[in-house]
């Protein structure tokens, strides 16, 4: 060190001293961000994208993500010091922080709901926040020094396992101890955890090694096998451990230890004298947190299957086309192997270096996909569902964030993942509806995101569908997003033959047998004759969508909503779909007191007991809502049925949806009509779609597959495009109607739903919003007031308001700005306190 250096006294203290401040975005539903003061010795670790703690109100501390840092007070308010920082590195992205800012103003709600939808809970802290004792923290072998106040917090957390930060303050009297926590935090001492129900639990195996001494040299080692010469049980453990640890070819790797178990559970070991090794310090024990996501055995080499000629030249234009166009959508019919050209795709992708996000619209569907690309890429792939628990989900999010996973598969809430170089982005069957998010805010379409996700990251997005959305279609004709046809199956198989069953007159002929016709059951009987499989699709779960009354014609309503009560046989209940309530089905009418009570329609639960009783042989099983409720349900029988272990699988729309077994080769539609009769201006795209792909899951290998679809009007045109697999003819005719009556994409819909408990505010509310939003936006663009058809949910009474806006985007925002003051304005009104307004960008 220089003499110089020694006397330095530092003087930036006194002169260039800067005040930062940091906006934050708080998990709130604010409309703004807030602005804090950052102490002048966090300055260096305050940073875009990490997480800090404030004080929010006069109690609340709550974790935030820093959105910017600058030099400027804010000019209404003193702004307050932050707390802490949480985070050594962003947890979010700056690209993500872009798309968060973009879903907050398109989707016309805040910031703070895109955060909270975006964020695992765990990486949200508050005063309710919990702290523990990290499993593997030891006070022996601990090298940390720890202060009283740790020590306290140590002490307690013996006691009692858990502290929130509230008790954590009260026990240490202090109001400002988020910094002890940090500390302990770092020092791997606690781990913080958010909700009582899931703590943080990092997955840990134990493990066994020899001790140093004895690994020091080849001699030492030698020498420990002279030792245990004359105690042959010993011995027989060592040499085991030799064998499953490579350390004979180098010693260091004995660091590493293997797992305790694969002594333990070896019955031709003695327990004792493993025991014994470990107590006499020739091996030692010790605990090791692994990933919930175990690494794949040997990674291998890349193993997809090769593409046929049609699927090569697809995949080839493809990649030309993206050349030119940064969206491009595969058209391809069911069981073309769009999938097989995915991961061609992604396989490239990740060899040039990036990142991959592959989009699918279902859980149900992860689980065979998954596998496929499991197969290929090993440990770099990450997957990412709402049936993950926090845990699984946080170790996602990291493993993006750190590099480890290169490709991603998940459903839409995948689109808030921390990417940072990503380079393609995949939605398969990019039509479907549950894209779409209803509940709560922001109401994103995931597909619509993803768009805007290439776009911050420079990426190329493929959509794939057999059936694409009339909008993306649209695209593709103007010459907006690339095409790229697909039209011939895989391999052997052609498309199924489908065949319309009229069940009226199969009815009045004497030939249905409940709600199966003749023709249905036959073929299913054939179909399994034949060792083959059959799907059987029906709209609606439960028994029945309703009872009623013989004698009086009662029938059960939900006390909460405007909807009668569905029957579900097993639990012997009556539910409401819509907000869960369910009461015991009565046995005798409580208006009249007849026992003459009936069900009115079927559910899916309805058509498992009939095929049951018709069929009692077969082995059945269904999936639906109802019974996929367990995290692996699901996927359990997708497997059963995947093993033929069952039959016929009997289904609402989850059996729909890009699934792929390859001994099916019946489909069977119950009733077709309810789905074409669907009030909405979608209903004739959503109906043709559902068929089509329905239908897609006969046949898919080689074997001749067949559909049969029950209707009681068969002249209906929607069926023959179905039959003819006619999409043109079901395109063309659709973006006619839409052009003519103003639907999207020749405008964009905001739908605003006017809630109240009592009806009549909530119809004068309504009325005002809608005026208001006239004289605002003009004429013309405004539809509504009108009470939706169910018009009460959740004891709330509705209203919606439709406006259709021109797709010029200058005005749109415009446009928002001007919605939004209309719903501002009315909410100030003292006369309506309890009234709400949900607003819904692209509704579906
Ligand atoms: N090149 C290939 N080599 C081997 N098998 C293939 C190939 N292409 C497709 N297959 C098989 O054909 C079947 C159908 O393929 P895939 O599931 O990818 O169809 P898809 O286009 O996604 O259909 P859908 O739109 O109905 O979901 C699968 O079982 C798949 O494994
Ligand atoms: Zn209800």
């Amino acid at each position: 060190m220089t003499p110089e250096l020694e006397f330095h006294i530092p003087t930036d203290d006194v002169h260039e001293r800067v005040t930062l401040f940091a906006d934050v975005i708080l998990p709130l539903p604010l409309p703004k961000l807030y602005t804090y003061r950052v102490p002048y010795q966090m300055s260096e670790e305050v940073m875009v994208g990490a997480r800090v703690l404030v004080q929010f109100g006069s109690k609340k501390v709550l974790s935030c993500v820093v959105a910017r840092v600058h030099e400027t007070p804010p000019k209404d308010y003193q702004a307050k010091y932050l707390l802490e920082v949480i985070d050594e590195k962003p947890v979010v992205t700056e690209p993500q922080l872009k798309l968060f800012q973009w879903m907050a103003e398109y989707y016309m709600c805040t910031l703070g709901e895109v955060i909270n939808a975006a964020l695992p809970s765990a990486l949200k802290l508050s005063s309710e926040s919990q702290i523990q004792l990290h499993p593997q923290f030891n006070d022996e072998t601990n090298e940390w020094p720890l202060t009283a106040h740790e020590e306290n917090i140590i002490f307690a957390l013996r006691q009692k396992q858990s502290l929130t930060f509230t008790e954590v303050g009260q026990l240490l009297q202090l109001t400002s101890f988020h910094k002890i926590i940090k500390s302990l935090l770092l020092k791997d001492v606690i781990i913080i955890y958010e909700e009582i129900a899931e703590k943080y639990a990092p997955k840990v195996v134990k493990k066994v090694r020899l001790t140093s001494a004895y690994t020091t040299s080849e001699e030492t080692l030698e020498e420990l096998f002279n030792q245990l010469a004359s105690k042959p049980k010993q011995l027989d453990v060592l040499l085991k451990y030799v064998q499953l640890s490579p350390i004979l070819q180098n010693l260091r790797t004995n660091e590493e230890g293997i797992e305790k178990n694969l002594l333990t559970s070896n019955p031709h070991l003695s327990l004792s004298a493993i025991n014994t090794l470990l107590k006499h310090g020739i091996m030692e024990q010790f605990d090791v947190v692994v990933s919930r996501f175990p690494m794949a055995e040997g990674r291998g080499p890349y193993l997809s299957s090769d593409l046929s000629p049609a699927q090569a030249a697809a995949r080839d234009a493809v990649l030309e086309t993206f050349g030119e166009k940064d969206t491009v959508l595969l058209h391809g019919i069911t069981g073309s192997g769009k999938t097989e050209i995915y991961m061609d795709l992604i396989q490239k992708a990740v060899e040039a270096g990036g990142q991959v996000l592959y989009l699918l619209p279902e859980i149900a569907l992860t689980t065979q996909i998954v596998t496929r690309l499991k197969r290929v890429f090993g440990d770099r792939l990450g997957v990412y569902h709402s049936k993950f628990s926090d845990n699984e989900r946080v170790e996602v999010w990291n493993g993006i964030l750190s590099g480890r996973f290169q490709v991603v598969v998940g459903v839409r809430s995948s689109v808030f993942l921390p990417f940072h170089s990503l380079s393609l982005l995949i939605v398969d069957e990019e039509h479907e509806p549950s894209y779409k998010q209803h509940d709560p805010a922001p109401r994103y379409n995931a597909r619509e995101v993803a768009l805007m996700m290439a776009h911050f990251h420079q990426a190329k997005t493929l959509l794939g569908s057999a059936t694409p959305s009339v909008e993306t279609y649209y695209h593709c004709q103007s010459g907006k997003w690339g095409l790229v046809n697909l039209l011939e199956r895989y391999g052997e198989a052609t498309l199924p033959l489908v065949e319309l069953v009229d069940v009226r007159q199969e009815g009045l002929r004497k030939n249905m047998l409940s709600h199966f016709s003749q023709k249905l059951v036959h073929a299913i009987e054939d179909t399994l004759h034949r060792h083959e499989q059959v799907i059987l699709f029906q709209n609606r779960r439960g028994y029945a969508p309703f009872i009623d009354c013989n004698d009086c014609a009662w029938i059960p309503k939900c006390r909460n909503c405007a909807v009668s009560l569905s029957y579900h046989k097993f639990s012997n209940e009556l539910r409401c779909h819509y907000c869960g309530y369910t009461e015991r089905k009565p046995n005798d009418c409580p208006a009249c007191g007849s026992t003459m009570l009936k069900t009115v329609g079927f559910g899916t639960e309805k058509i498992e007991d009939e095929l049951k009783l018709i069929l009692p042989q077969s082995r059945i099983q269904r999936m639906d809502l109802d019974t996929t409720k367990r995290k692996n349900s699901h996927q359990q029988i997708i497997e059963d049925f995947e093993m033929q272990r069952t039959d016929i699988l009997v289904g609402t729309q989850m059996v729909t949806k890009g699934l792929d077994f390859e001994h099916v080769s019946l489909v069977g539609i119950l009733s077709a009509d309810s789905i074409i009769h669907f009030p909405d201006f979608r209903a004739h795209e959503r109906a043709f779609q559902l068929f089509v792909q329905v239908s897609g899951r006969a046949g898919r290998k080689g074997k001749n597959g067949k559909v049969l679809i029950q209707t009681a009007n068969p002249n209906q045109p929607i069926f023959q495009r179905v039959i003819d697999n006619d999409y043109q003819g079901l395109y063309q005719q659709e973006i006619a109607e839409r052009q003519k009556f103003r639907y999207p994409p020749f405008v964009r819909m905001i739908r605003m739903t006017i809630k109240h408990p009592e009806a009549r505010p909530c119809e004068q509310a309504a009325i005002l919003l809608a005026k208001d939003l006239n004289d605002r936006l003009g004429r013309g663009g405004v539809l509504g007031p009108e009470a939706p058809h169910i018009f009460k949910i959740r004891n709330q009474f509705l209203q919606e308001i439709h406006v259709k806006l021109d797709r010029e985007s200058g005005h749109l925002k415009h446009s928002k700005n001007q919605i939004l003051e209309a719903v501002q304005a009315l909410l100030q009104n003292k006369e309506f306190k309890q009234l709400r307004v949900v607003i819904d960008v692209d509704p579906s």
